[in-house]
């Protein structure tokens, strides 16, 4: 059988390129200490050193300018003014002047400088972020909610951007400033400046008895946002679902609980602003008060002159504001920690799955379940919302133990060129199963293996370019016909996909309005289910894999053209090996051997002919199907079929009598002889 190479796929795994494989942050020793969480992301800066060490000396030197302009009025009051010096008077205003205009450019300087170094770690971490959660596998992304993994990639993310150039900047300078000026009033006239040194202790006082209290609200706050968005996106993606049932009052009202618990959380978060920030208003001010009626004294006495109390003034205010603004500063970086958290809580989650050591499969397909067992994780304690109520709330592992297994003790396997149909009840393991075969989650016992090879050995990229699967539930994204169809092989040649187009019956892309190039998905044309069911389907055959999962890729299609489809697909089926979800039999009869899974394990393997004979839970599965009559495959059909065929009826009708008993319900056929009577 001729083969094609494994060819890259365009979804992005660990090591590919694109991708960041240096570890993105460091991991976290322990979930407690979220504080350094923030700390973690600085690494961040370093590709922009240079232009935050040239805006720390500019920011430096404008501080300099700002300390200066008093020490300058002090000298004019004290020189020229005193002694009528006009000629000093003019040069002094002059460089008072020079200063002040330098310190407005630098001010420029330092904002253009640091907007773009910090809009430059914001896009790095978002990207690395981004990366991350395509790296997750489908465990983590089952137990989180999206609003959650939105708010982090999106406003978590500006909040640290903002911090970072805003808040942690200020933050140094105003306590830089708050240091060097409470010395220079100590040095100018000490008694004062203990005054100055006495008020600044109520504010550290009130400042650290804040930041337990407004750091769990902020955590609050950030989730609820997330719950928020989680509720918007789900609403905006069932609003048919939400319209047909005429439940839009009670989607608002959900809504609204939603809305107005984050108003009351960040009402409560404004209040305990509020109270703070006027502390840091008031003392400075009451400071300043008791500053002026000493300072009138000591110059009344002769202590110290004017100029020395202008000055000490002067220096006073300009400390009122790095002092009231610490209130917001410190609010900002309380965010900026809890946001890190957030942020980092993804960085931390290990990928369960991960490459292994080879990167090439080189049989023809032979697929073996051995012993294959799973169950799904249980979800982590922090995957949505956070109990505020525990600053310290800390995350759980997985609670795998307590989850009932999905499947166990799978023994299959598939000969390259093989089909098999996986038959079962609904609910009964069959998309897990399948699931299991790309890796979307690893069992938890057993093993797969593709051509000897476990395919926990296989890198990723290796295994889902040997793989290739269509979901029942097929995801088109916002992109242009082609671009979804070559999602799994991006050199695919336009032959190539013409025939791909011709196994999934999908021609009516020829009459979209660009024909390849539409753009399809969520923000492009919509298409019907049954249409996207083919797209998918012809997306997965274009790949061209070694083993093809078809998980009840064909469930929206009308009967005819589900036929012209299966006709096309057998030829596919013939040279690959082959899994192939079905509730039908005319689907059944695409494979060459059927599986039947019940509650997670496979009881019964065999020709369809065979199960429909000898298992009546089978024939029971089928039952309903109105083309079970018909749908034998002519070119598998011996006349034992022929027999069985024309007893499939009665068969029928007794296996759902059997399971029926078995069950405790009514007989159909007793249902049907009475509706007959
Ligand atoms: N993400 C999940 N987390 C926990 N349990 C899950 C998850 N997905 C599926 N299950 C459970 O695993 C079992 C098997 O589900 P699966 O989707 O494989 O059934 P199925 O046979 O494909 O059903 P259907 O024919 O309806 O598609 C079900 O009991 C289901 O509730």
């Amino acid at each position: 059988m001729d083969h094609p190479a494994p060819v890259t796929v365009t979804t992005h795994t660990p090591g590919q390129a694109g991708f960041v494989s240096r570890p993105v942050i460091a991991p976290a020793p322990e979930r407690r200490r979220r504080h350094t969480d923030l700390l973690r992301l600085l690494p961040y800066l370093l590709p922009y050193r240079a232009r935050w060490l040239t805006m720390v000396i500019v920011a430096i030197t404008s501080l300099g300018a700002t300390v200066a302009i008093p020490l300058m009025t002090k000298a004019v009051i004290d020189g020229p003014v005193r002694h009528h010096d006009q000629h000093h008077l003019w040069t002094l205003g002059a460089a008072a002047l020079a200063v002040g205009m330098s310190e407005a450019i630098l001010w420029f300087i330092r904002r253009w400088l640091v907007s773009r170094a910090t809009m430059g770690v914001e896009r790095d971490i978002r990207k690395d972020l981004y990366a991350r959660l395509q790296i997750l596998p489908m465990s983590f992304h089952n137990n989180w909610q999206s609003g959650q993994l939105l708010s982090r990639i999106m406003s978590d993310l500006s909040t640290v951007r903002r911090f970072l150039s805003f808040g942690l900047v200020f933050l140094l300078l105003n306590i830089l400033q708050i240091i060097a000026i409470t010395a220079i009033l100590l040095a100018l006239y000490w008694p004062l400046g203990v005054i100055v040194l006495i008020s600044i202790l109520p504010i550290t006082v009130t400042v650290l008895h804040n930041q337990r209290q407004f750091t769990a609200l902020s955590r609050m706050a950030q989730d609820q946002s997330g719950v928020v968005a989680t509720n918007v996106e789900e609403s905006a993606l069932g609003l048919r679902v939400v319209k047909s049932f005429g439940r839009e009052q009670y989607v608002y009202d959900r809504f609204d609980t939603q809305v107005t618990h984050l108003f009351d959380i960040q009402v409560r978060k404004v209040r305990l602003q509020a109270r703070f920030w006027t502390m840091l208003e008031v003392i400075p001010n009451i400071t300043l008060i008791v500053v002026l009626g000493f300072g009138a004294a000591a110059t009344g006495s002769g202590r110290i002159t004017i100029g020395t109390l202008v000055a000490f003034i002067t220096m006073m205010l300009s400390l009122v504001w790095p002092i009231a603004s610490l209130g917001f500063l410190l609010s900002m970086t309380q965010e900026a920690m809890t946001a890190a958290d957030r942020v980092a809580e993804i960085f931390d989650t290990e990928p369960e799955i991960s490459d292994g050591p080879v990167d090439a499969v080189s049989g023809a397909g032979r697929l073996e379940f051995v012993d294959v067992g799973f169950r799904f994780p249980g979800p982590p304690a922090h995957a949505g919302e956070h109990d505020v109520s525990d600053d310290s709330a800390a995350v759980t592992p997985p609670a795998a133990d307590d989850s009932a297994w999905a499947l166990r003790h799978v023994d299959l396997v598939l000969e390259p060129g093989e089909t098999i149909a996986l038959v079962g009840a609904t609910g009964s393991g069959k998309s897990v199963l399948t699931s299991l075969v790309p890796r979307l989650y690893d069992v938890s016992e057993g093993c797969i293996r593709i051509d000897g090879v476990d395919i926990r050995e296989l890198t990723l990229t290796a295994l889902r370019s040997t793989v290739a699967t269509a979901f029942e539930d097929p995801t088109l994204f916002s992109l242009s016909v082609r671009e979804n169809l070559t999602l799994g092989r991006p050199d695919a040649t336009y032959n190539e996909i013409a025939q791909a187009i011709d196994v999934a019956q999908a021609h009516f892309v020829h009459d979209l309005p660009f024909g390849l190039d539409t753009r399809i998905g969520e923000q492009g044309m919509s298409l019907s289910g049954g249409q996207r069911q083919r797209l998918s389907l012809a997306r997965a055959v274009l790949a061209r894999p070694r083993v093809l999962v078809l998980d009840d890729t064909l469930s929206a299609l009308d009967v005819h053209t589900e036929a012209l489809v299966e006709q096309a697909l057998r030829r596919v089926l013939h040279d690959v090996t082959g899994i192939v979800v079905a509730h039908r039999a005319s689907t059944v009869l695409l494979a060459d051997k059927v599986a039947l899974l019940e509650h997670g394990t496979i009881t019964h393997v065999g020709t369809h002919a065979q199960l429909l004979a000898t298992v009546p839970s089978y024939r029971f599965l089928l039952a309903a199907d109105d083309e079970l009559d018909d749908a034998m495959p002519e070119p598998t059909w011996t006349q034992d079929d022929e027999r069985l065929a024309a007893d499939e009826r009665h068969l029928v009708e007794s296996a759902t009598d059997e399971v029926c008993r078995d069950r405790g319900d009514r007989y159909p056929s007793e249902t049907a002889e009475e509706a007959r009577r």
